[in-house]
């Protein structure tokens, strides 16, 4: 049985949506303590760092991830409050963003390991709009306060890669893994 080790209801529900039978157990890797300032290296240790602990507790198949955004200078994470949110998604408005996940694999006895990107260049943001959003707090528990699927959809001028990968778990990718390891 695949566990998916993470906490994140967006994760689960991608994961439902391939049909692989899975089991979803949070743990408890404190990515806090990570100081990296480079997006990348910082996905990439945060999803490793989760990997490590969950080897530690379950011997089965894992899957982890994480996700960030990035607007090319900062790396932009889980809001803290409306504020907080309201500056993040302020940052994304009118600007090209990166929404880049890393994702660990431990599958038949093998680690695979994969860090992807989705590109989105959004139009301005409507104030009111935006206000509604952050009235609605959908936006607690998402990389950047960003929901591509939701809020920031509309404001999609151009894409450039999947919208699993913005969302948190590239599923497409994962597909692959599980077909490269005959598991579907
Ligand atoms: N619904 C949605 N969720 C998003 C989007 N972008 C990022 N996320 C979520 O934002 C969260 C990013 O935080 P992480 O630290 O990677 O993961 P987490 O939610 O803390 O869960 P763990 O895997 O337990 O660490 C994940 O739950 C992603 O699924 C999006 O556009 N839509």
């Amino acid at each position: 049985m695949i566990i998916l080790c993470s906490s994140s209801s967006t994760r689960a529900e991608l994961l439902k949506k391939t049909g692989i039978e899975f089991i979803q157990k949070s743990c408890d890797f404190d990515e806090e303590k990570l100081n990296f300032t480079d997006p990348y290296e910082f996905v990439i240790n945060a999803s490793w760092g989760k990997f490590k602990e969950c080897v530690k507790c379950f011997n089965d198949e894992i899957i982890t991830a994480d996700t960030v955004v990035t607007d090319g200078k900062n790396i932009l994470r889980k809001a803290k409050s409306r504020e907080d949110a309201k500056k993040l998604l302020l940052a994304q408005s009118g600007k090209e963003i990166k929404i880049i996940t890393s994702m660990w694999v431990k599958i038949n006895g093998k680690v695979y390991g994969r860090c992807d990107e989705t590109i989105y260049e959004f139009f301005e943001f409507d104030e009111s709009d935006l206000e509604k959003y952050l009235d609605s707090n959908e936006w607690q528990g998402k990389a950047g306060a960003c929901m591509v699927e939701g809020f920031c959809k509309k404001y999609i001028k151009n894409v450039k890669g999947y919208e699993s990968t913005a969302m948190g778990l590239c599923i497409e990718e994962l597909i692959n893994i599980l077909k490269e390891e005959k598991c579907i």
